[in-house]
C-alpha cells in the first residue's frame, strides 16, 4: 500500500487515481496527524508526502511530518513533492532521510518512474545478500564480461552494479581517472531493461556553458547566429535508454541548472522550437572529483547532488585493489597479440609482479598505456620487468634556463606556444589527461576546450 499525504482535496484524488490506474493500493490522508496514526496501524511500502501543505503549514511542518515518519518506520522510503520554488526544502528533506523528492507540477509518468525505481531500491531483494559473492556467481547473474579483477573490492561495487542496474535510478560513480568509471556505466547499462537502446556518454567537462544547450537540447537552423543547420542534442541521441554524464564534477554553475531542470522535470526544449519534448532515460554521472565537498565550497548544487546519487558507487583506486595488476595486465597483453598480430606477446611472471609493485597514479588507464609502449618497443614476446623498466616513469628532465626553452621573440605567437606546450604535454603524461591538466595548472575544463580549439586530438 502506497501512502499519499496532501492536505489539498483535489492533489490527493488525482494522486490516488493516478497510482490506482497504476496498478498500486494507495490511500490518501490530509495531515500529520492521520499519516503517523496510518503508519502505525500498518507499514506502507512508501510514503509520498507533500511538503509544502496549504498556506496554513509551512515546510517545516512537513520537516517535522518527514522526522517522525522516519523515526516511527525508518525502513519505510518516504517521496517530497515540493514546488519548485522550494527546491532547497527538498535537499533538506534528502538530508532528512527522504528516498527521493519531486517537484510539482508534476509529471504523471516521471512521478510513476520515481516511484517504481524507489520501491524497487527497497524491495527486500535488493537488499545485500549475506556473504559476499565471488566473480562467478556475479558472472552467472549478470552480464560484466569487459570488466576484469575479483578484488573484494571490486566485487562489492560489481554486486551493487547488479543490484541496481535494473532499475531506473540515477547512478553517480565516484573514482579517480582511469579507474573504469566508463565500463561500470556501461554495465548499468548492459544489464537493464535498456540494454537494446542507446547508451551515450556526454564528456561535460568539455562543455562550455555556452555550447551546453545546444550540445544537450540540440538546436533548429537559425536559433542562434552560427546554428547553421539543425543539430540533434546528446538526450534526444539517447532517449528510450542511458546518458552517461562523465565529470559532472567539472560542470560549470549555469550548465547546472539546466541540467537540473531537465532531470527534474524529464522535459526540454530543442534551442530555436519552444514544443517540450518528452525523456524516458537513465541517468548514470560520474566524477573523480568528491561533489560532496564541491557542494560545501559552494561550486555544485547541491539539489543537483541529490538528483544524480540516488546511488553512489565508489570505484577503488588501483592501488587499493593491486592484487588485480597482474589479470588486468595479461588480459591487455592479450588484446594487444590480437591488434598488432603477436599472437606469443605475453607477460612474464616477475613483470606481473613487478607491475603490481608500481604506484600507477593514472590507475588502469596508466597501467594498459604502459603495457601497450613496452610491447611496441618489445622486439621479443615474453615481457619481463627489463623491458618494463625504461618506459615506466618517464624522468623529468631538469627545468632548463628560461632563454634557453622559449623561442626567440617574434617567431612565434603565444598561441602557437601555448599549442606546443599542451601538445607537448600529452606526450609526456602518454595521453592522461588530468596529469597534463595539472601539470599546466588548467581545470580539465579548461584543457578540453583548448584541445578542441587547437584539434588536437585526445584519442580517449
Ligand atoms: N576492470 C577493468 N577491466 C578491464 N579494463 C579496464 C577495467 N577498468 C578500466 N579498464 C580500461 O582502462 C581504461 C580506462 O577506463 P575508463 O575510461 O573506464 O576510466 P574512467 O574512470 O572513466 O577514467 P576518466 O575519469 O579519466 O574518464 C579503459 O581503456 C578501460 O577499458
Amino acid at each position: 500500500m502506497l501512502l499519499i499525504v496532501d492536505d489539498d482535496l483535489a492533489i490527493r484524488t488525482s494522486l490516488k487515481l493516478l497510482l490506482k490506474q497504476a496498478g498500486y493500493t494507495a490511500s490518501a490522508v490530509a495531515g500529520p496527524a492521520e499519516a503517523l496514526a496510518a503508519v502505525r496501524a500498518s507499514a506502507p511500502q512508501l510514503v509520498l508526502l507533500d511538503m509544502n501543505f496549504s498556506a496554513a503549514t509551512s515546510g517545516a511542518d512537513g520537516l517535522g511530518l518527514l522526522a517522525e515518519l522516519k523515526a516511527l518506520a525508518p525502513q519505510v522510503p518516504v517521496v517530497l513533492l515540493t514546488g519548485w520554488g522550494s527546491i532547497a526544502l527538498a535537499v533538506a528533506g534528502m538530508k532528512a532521510g527522504a528516498a527521493e523528492f519531486l517537484t510539482k507540477p508534476w509529471d504523471n509518468a516521471a512521478l510513476l518512474q520515481t516511484i517504481a525505481t524507489v520501491l524497487a531500491l527497497h524491495a527486500p531483494a535488493a537488499q545485500p545478500a549475506p556473504g559476499a559473492p565471488t566473480r562467478r556467481e556475479l558472472d552467472r547473474q549478470f552480464a560484466l564480461g569487459a570488466i576484469v579483477g575479483d578484488d573484494p573490492r571490486l566485487l562489492a561495487v560489481l554486486h551493487q552494479v547488479g543490484q541496481v542496474a535494473a532499475t531506473d535510478a540515477s547512478v553517480l560513480i565516484e573514482g579517480e581517472s582511469g579507474t573504469g568509471k566508463e565500463l561500470i556505466a556501461e554495465a548499468l547499462h548492459q544489464n537493464s531493461r535498456r540494454r537494446g537502446q542507446p547508451f551515450v556518454k556526454v564528456n561535460l567537462g568539455g562543455i562550455s556553458s555556452s555550447l551546453f544547450e545546444s550540445e544537450l537540447f540540440g538546436h533548429r537552423r537559425g536559433a542562434f547566429t552560427d546554428a547553421r543547420a539543425d543539430r540533434v542534442g546528446r538526450f534526444e541521441l539517447a532517449n528510450g535508454g542511458t546518458i552517461f554524464l562523465d565529470e559532472i564534477g567539472e560542470l560549470e554553475l549555469a550548465s547546472q541548472v539546466k541540467l537540473l531542470r531537465v532531470l527534474q522535470d524529464r522535459t526540454y526544449e530543442v534551442l530555436g522550437d519552444s514544443k517540450p519534448r518528452r525523456l524516458d532515460i537513465r541517468v548514470v554521472a560520474a566524477t573523480n572529483k568528491n561533489l560532496a565537498e564541491l557542494v560545501t565550497q559552494g561550486r555544485f548544487r547541491e539539489d543537483l547532488y541529490y538528483r544524480l546519487n540516488l546511488i553512489t558507487l565508489r570505484l577503488p583506486a588501483l592501488r587499493e585493489r593491486a592484487q588485480d595488476v597482474p589479470a588486468l595486465a595479461r588480459h591487455f597483453v592479450q588484446q594487444l597479440q590480437a591488434t598488432y598480430h603477436r599472437p606469443a606477446l605475453r607477460l612474464s611472471p616477475a613483470a606481473a609482479h613487478w607491475l603490481q609493485e608500481q604506484p600507477l597514479p593514472g590507475n588502469i588507464r596508466e597501467l594498459k598505456n604502459l603495457v601497450e609502449r613496452t610491447a611496441l618497443t618489445t622486439p621479443h614476446d615474453e615481457l619481463t620487468p627489463a623491458d618494463f623498466q625504461p618506459t615506466a616513469a618517464p624522468t623529468p628532465r631538469p627545468p632548463a634556463a628560461p632563454e634557453a626553452t622559449l623561442p626567440a621573440p617574434g617567431t612565434m605567437t603565444l598561441e602557437q606556444l601555448e599549442e606546443q606546450m599542451i601538445r607537448q604535454s600529452l606526450a609526456h603524461y602518454q595521453g592522461n589527461l588530468s596529469r597534463v591538466a595539472r601539470a599546466l595548472g588548467l581545470s580539465r575544463g579548461a584543457l578540453y576546450r583548448r584541445l578542441e580549439k587547437f584539434g588536437i586530438p585526445t584519442g580517449e
